[in-house]
């Protein structure tokens, strides 16, 4: 399909090109009440003053909820449905189209232009949903089969349950922070030398301090407590999906996590990224995940036999001394899990799902060490450093170090669906 050309100026290779129409929470210097934007190159549609000066005139079905887009997150908004975010990011589209059926609503309004459409660089970003529940699943077969083997070796690297249902830890909602903003250090229960006979924990700054490259994808429709969403029907709950880091302190997690599973380790800080690229946006890129060899539960059977994304993934350190490098480059495609079959499975037991709730892929890597999606993977549990530039070497992350995700769909420069980047700088620990 040729790419929609604007009568806007969208830079080309921009990420929030008229292909995409990304969904964010913003504010102004001059108007600092969050509310309701998309992302078009290198500007924003604030979504609130273009309802008020008659935006959505042309467009009768969404005009009983224009009050969706002055809220301060996007879960009443998603809330309205697929139906109806596939008809506003149509007509956005078309708003922008450079042969607009609509040219007097924006084209040729010059008044709502300098209202409505404001310059990125100027506005602040939110959290984008309003987060009930967080809950972090462990698709990513090539990251399970790393991890596993370095701690049971290559045998018994994977659980048996593996591949018959998609393994998880319910996380934690209150610390998942926006792109931007810092973390610290947390501190800890680690062992400082796990190889001795004697377990005695000391209390410390964590040393093996992580990121985990992740896919995030939000809920936009509630299932009934006792009813289950069915695994053919769980693309209706997915509104769309941001970029994710499950931050992860390494040492803290090897001596908490057996039986229940990460606990302190993973819930000081989550970061995703601020835009929501709507599954729609998504479709002409889903390709099939990784082939499951077991023959799963029906109840885990997808008709759709393309169900996860051709996403190009990327991971980028600097350190406090600004030497950097790209220290990954992976696909969202390498998940033996989709998101309907977590969907399914999560909520088979008759779980209620709520709109707003964020589902983790799990760490996305590829299977060479320059495809690695987490630095547990990359040094080998801290064994092989990482070359950073000529002076520095990394095992895991210092104070100071920036990490940034970045995620992209497709090659057409003039038609890229883009998530923009996930960014977050380690600061120090508190001192004990
Ligand atoms: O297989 C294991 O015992 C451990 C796996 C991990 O440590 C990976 C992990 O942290 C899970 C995640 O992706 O959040
Ligand atoms: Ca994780
Ligand atoms: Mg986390």
């Amino acid at each position: 399909m040729p790419a929609l050309r604007s009568w806007f100026s969208i830079p080309r290779g921009s990420h929030f090109s008229l292909a995409n129409i990304p969904f964010g929470i913003i504010s102004t210097p001059s108007s600092k009440t969050p509310r309701v934007a998309v992302a078009i190159g290198e500007h924003v549609l604030d979504l609130e003053a273009f309802a008020a000066n008659n935006g959505f005139s042309a467009l009768s079905i969404i005009q009983p909820h224009q009050a969706v887009f002055s809220q301060p997150s996007l879960n009443a908004f998603a809330a309205l449905g697929r139906p109806i975010h596939a008809i506003v990011r149509k007509y956005i589209q078309d708003v922008f189209d450079a042969d607009t059926t609509y040219p007097e609503i924006l084209k040729t309004n010059s008044a709502l232009q300098k209202q409505a459409l404001l310059p990125l660089k100027e506005i602040q970003t939110y959290l984008p949903f309003k987060i009930g529940d967080y809950t972090d699943f462990f698709a990513g077969l090539n990251h399970a089969v790393k991890a596993g083997s370095m701690f049971r070796g290559p045998i018994n690297a994977l659980q048996p349950n593996y591949k018959h249902l998609p393994v998880a830890y319910h996380g934690r909602a209150s610390s998942i922070v926006v792109s931007g903003t810092p973390i610290r250090r947390p501190n800890g229960q680690i062992l400082l030398d796990p190889a001795t006979e004697k377990k005695q924990p000391t209390y410390s700054a964590c040393k093996k301090l992580d990121f985990e490259l992740e896919l995030g994808a939000f809920i936009c429709k509630a299932n009934k407590m006792g009813e289950p969403v069915p695994v053919n029907e769980a693309q209706d709950s997915l509104f769309g999906i941001v970029l994710m880091n499950d931050w992860s302190a390494r040492d803290v997690q090897a001596w908490e996590y057996v039986p229940l599973g990460p606990f302190n380790a993973k819930n000081f800080g989550t970061t995703i990224s601020a835009w929501v690229v709507l599954a729609d946006a998504l479709e002409p890129f889903k390709v099939k995940g990784i082939e499951n060899d077991v023959g799963v539960l029906p109840y885990l059977k997808e008709k759709d036999n393309k169900s996860v994304y051709d996403i190009q993934l990327k991971v980028d350190l600097q350190t406090k001394s600004g030497n950097s490098k790209t220290i990954a480059k992976t696909n969202g495609r390498h998940l033996l899990w989709s998101y309907p079959q977590m969907i399914a499975h999560h909520s088979s037991t008759g779980c209620p799902l709520q709109v707003g709730d964020l589902l983790g892929s799990g760490t996305i890597s590829g299977i060479s060490q320059s495809e690695y999606g987490s630095l547990l993977e990359q040094s080998e549990n801290g064994k092989i450093p990482i070359k950073i530039s000529d002076s520095e070497e990394r095992i895991f992350l210092e104070d100071g170090d920036e990490v940034t995700f970045s995620g992209v769909c497709g090659s057409d420069e003039e038609a890229l669906v883009g998530f923009g980047e996930c960014v977050g700088r380690i600061e120090p620990a508190l001192k004990l």
